[in-house]
Parts: C-alpha cells; sequence; structure tokens
C-alpha cells in the first residue's frame, strides 16, 4: 500500500506533469491520472510516479479510480484537482452539452473525489490538502468560454464548503491561475492580445503554479482561500 500520497489529477503534461515532476523530486510519493498516454507518463513512472489511467467523463470512470485508490493507498498527504478541458461555446450550435461536460470534469470529479477519500487525506495524522485549480475568469466572467467559466465558478464555491466541512485536518484551497502558458495552436496575434491582458504582460510558466502549490503544502493556516496567479490583470 502506498502511503502519505500526493495525488495529481490530469498530470501527463504541462501544469499537472511539472508539478508531478517536482513534487517527486521533493520526495513525496506522488500518483497521478492520464486520460491520454503522453509521454509524460514514462517521464514519470522514470521518477517512481504511480500512474493511473482514468476518465472522469462519466460516473462510473469517477468511482473506478476512487476504488483503485482504496486498495492501493492507505493515506493521502494532499490531492491536486488539476484535470481540466477549456472548451468554448460552440457558435453555431446552441446545446447544453458542453455544460454537463464541463460540470462533469470540473464539479462532479472533486466532489466525489473529495468525499470519498476524506478518510484516506485524515488517515496520515497530518495536516492534508485538497488545492482546486480554478481560473481567474471565475470573478469576472467569460463570453467565449460561459459554460467552463460557470463550471470553475462551482469549483471555487467547493473549496468553501468542503474547507469548513473538512477543518481542522483538511486544509482546502483554490489555486486562481489566468495566463500560465500557452497552448501550441495560440496563433501569434492570439499570444500578443492575451500578454497585453495582464500588467506584468508575461507568459509564467508551469513553474508558477507548482510554486503555489509548493506553498499551500507548507502553510499550516490557510484554509477556504484562494491564491490569484494573475500578473495583475485586475489593474487592466
Ligand atoms: N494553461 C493555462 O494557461 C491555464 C490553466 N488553468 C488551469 O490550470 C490547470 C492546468 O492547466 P493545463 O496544464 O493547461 O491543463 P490541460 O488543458 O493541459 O489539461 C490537463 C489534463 O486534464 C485532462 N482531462 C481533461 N478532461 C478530462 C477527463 N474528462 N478525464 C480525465 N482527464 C481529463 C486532459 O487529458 P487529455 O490529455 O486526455 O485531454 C489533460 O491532459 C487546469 O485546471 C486549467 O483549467 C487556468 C488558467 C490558465
Ligand atoms: N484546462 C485548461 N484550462 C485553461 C487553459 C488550458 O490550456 N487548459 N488555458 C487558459 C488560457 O491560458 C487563458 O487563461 C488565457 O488565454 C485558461 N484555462
Amino acid at each position: 500500500m502506498l502511503e502519505n500520497v500526493v495525488l495529481i489529477t490530469g498530470a501527463a503534461q504541462r501544469v499537472g506533469l511539472a508539478a508531478a515532476k517536482q513534487l517527486a523530486q521533493s520526495d513525496y510519493p506522488v500518483v497521478i491520472t492520464y486520460r491520454t498516454y503522453k509521454s509524460g507518463v514514462d517521464e514519470l513512472k522514470k521518477l517512481g510516479v504511480t500512474c493511473v489511467q482514468a476518465d472522469f467523463s462519466t460516473t462510473g470512470g469517477i468511482d473506478a479510480f476512487n476504488a483503485w485508490v482504496k486498495k492501493h493507498v492507505s493515506s493521502l498527504r494532499a490531492v491536486v484537482h488539476n484535470a481540466s478541458a477549456w472548451q468554448a461555446e460552440n457558435k453555431s450550435q446552441i446545446s447544453a452539452d458542453i455544460l454537463r461536460k464541463m460540470y462533469q470534469i470540473h464539479v462532479e470529479t472533486p466532489y466525489l473525489i473529495n468525499l470519498t477519500l476524506e478518510p484516506l487525506l485524515k488517515a496520515g495524522n497530518q495536516l492534508a490538502d485538497i488545492i482546486h485549480i480554478t481560473d481567474y475568469t471565475v470573478e469576472k466572467g467569460s463570453d467565449k468560454h460561459i459554460a467552463y467559466c460557470a463550471s470553475k465558478a462551482a469549483l471555487d464555491n467547493l473549496t468553501l464548503s468542503f474547507a469548513k466541512r473538512f477543518a481542522p485536518e483538511i486544509k482546502v484551497n483554490t489555486i486562481a491561475p489566468s495566463l500560465i502558458v500557452f497552448n501550441p495552436e495560440d496563433d501569434p496575434e492570439y499570444r500578443e492580445k492575451t500578454l497585453k491582458k495582464s500588467a506584468l504582460g508575461v507568459e509564467p510558466g508551469e513553474q508558477e503554479v507548482v510554486n503555489a502549490i509548493e506553498f499551500i503544502l507548507n502553510s499550516g493556516y490557510m484554509t477556504g482561500r484562494q491564491l490569484k496567479l494573475d500578473g495583475g490583470r485586475h489593474l487592466i
């Protein structure tokens, strides 16, 4: 059985991969989930990270993952809810499907994992952490990612409820980033426009979120709060 595990969802690439690598190299026992195989999975296995294939698109997929954790893990140090899909509304077709998909990954998945794995978070006899990764747009809305933003707002609200429910054994906090790292398909015009949205005007990279995760893990007195990593977007 694995003990004192840091669990990171959706960590085969980008932010989750960077966090898993750094925490594994800091001697935390790390378990990650991935939906689609990426080369990052092999990188993590070489660092001793346990990589579990999990698709949270259905309740059955979430339940199957929770069952795996309960079978193989005796205690959890932290759960980082990183898995996410950044999907915009279809301009030509109105459908509630996107709302259900965003809710599934950003709300139902953290909700069921937190409630199911609470005993393992309390089994370590040390202060444990749940971290929800949301988005800066929770505080202002988004005209192009309406369902995404609404689901991230719900995730931010879960932070308050779970922080109340799980204190004092478990801290529950939000990391709310704006631009962290562009996607390969982002064109120069989009990149230039996006960089101008913040006061600092930079693409910080994944390490910015990794640093925030480590800050929260090392804090003994923060719960039900947000760390906003947004380059001063609110100032523009
Ligand atoms: N990147 C940025 O600039 C910003 C990121 N954030 C937030 O930070 C976090 C990390 O961002 P980033 O690294 O870009 O994330 P990604 O967009 O790279 O997504 C991370 C992983 O989530 C997985 N995932 C998506 N849907 C599901 C599902 N239904 N079941 C299982 N896994 C799933 C994806 O798997 P698959 O590869 O199979 O699709 C993907 O590998 C996210 O929560 C994001 O919303 C917030 C603001 C800005
Ligand atoms: N799951 C994801 N969420 C978000 C991403 C991403 O790539 N995956 N990217 C962004 C943007 O960087 C945005 O913050 C700036 O354009 C937002 N969320």
